[in-house]
């Protein structure tokens, strides 16, 4: 093993992502019209923006950051963009060269926060990753190995709930009740590749705090 983080579910060697034509973002998020996906993001420096409705793209400059909810670790596209992720649409009518198009201002996305159980608060998350230092379960296992995809499928019940973000995989079972977006939302990650899914959480502004540097 190398001197790399040790104490986590990793590394998977898996297919695309496969979740994002399940994945529908007005049930996530109604009202939502508009998103766009980063494409190529996870291990590059520069990528581009696809903009879904007129297919259009926009170079992007990236970065990937690592961070850490508990023991939970994972990467988090950090995308300085050079042109704004929203642009007018125009009801009906095709859309103009982006060029021309009125940059809009990103809004703040709907809180969709869920209250925690008691006994579930981000203090109470912190305090099991002390007292459990094998949150992701591996007794032992190596965290080295290769993990195909149909194994990750495999993993959807109570206390291995597995899912894979930018080549990883993690055990997310033991965050259901402490994910402050909800059980059933985070169950939208289980046994998938749920990095595109996250890219869209992220340009929506859900998952903000994970892809800041506070
Ligand atoms: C894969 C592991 C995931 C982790 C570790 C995670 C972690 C978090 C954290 C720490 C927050 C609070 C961030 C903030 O307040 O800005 C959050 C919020 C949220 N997450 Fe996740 N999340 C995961 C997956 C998902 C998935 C798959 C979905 C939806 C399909 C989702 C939907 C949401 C929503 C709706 C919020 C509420 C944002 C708000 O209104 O404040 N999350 N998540």
């Amino acid at each position: 093993m190398d001197s790399g983080k040790d104490d986590d579910f990793t590394f998977c060697q898996v297919s695309a992502p496969v979740d994002q034509n399940d994945f529908n973002e007005q049930t996530v998020v109604p009202g939502i019209s508009k998103i766009t996906i980063n494409e190529e993001a996870s291990s590059s420096n520069s990528g581009e923006q696809i903009n879904l409705w007129n297919n259009t793209s926009v170079p992007i400059s990236t970065t990937v950051k690592e961070k850490k909810v508990g023991s939970l670790s994972f990467n988090v596209i950090d995308t300085t963009q050079k042109q704004p992720i929203t642009t007018q649409k125009q009801a009906g009518k095709p859309l103009k060269d982006p060029a021309e198009q009125k940059p809009v201002a990103k809004k703040p996305a709907a809180r969709a926060k869920v209250p925690f159980e008691k006994g579930y608060s981000p203090m109470d998350w912190v305090k099991l990753t002390r007292t459990h230092p094998d949150l992701a379960g591996l007794n032992g296992q190596s965290n080295r190995r290769l993990i195909p995809l149909s194994e990750v499928k495999q993993h959807q019940s109570e206390g291995t709930m597995w899912t894979v973000l930018h080549g990883r995989v993690y055990n997310i079972s033991p965050y259901m009740k402490f994910h402050p977006g909800g059980v059933d939302m985070l169950m939208k990650a289980v046994g998938k590749d749920c990095t595109s899914l996250f890219s869209i959480l992220w340009q929506l502004a859900y998952h903000s705090e994970l892809s800041s540097s506070k």
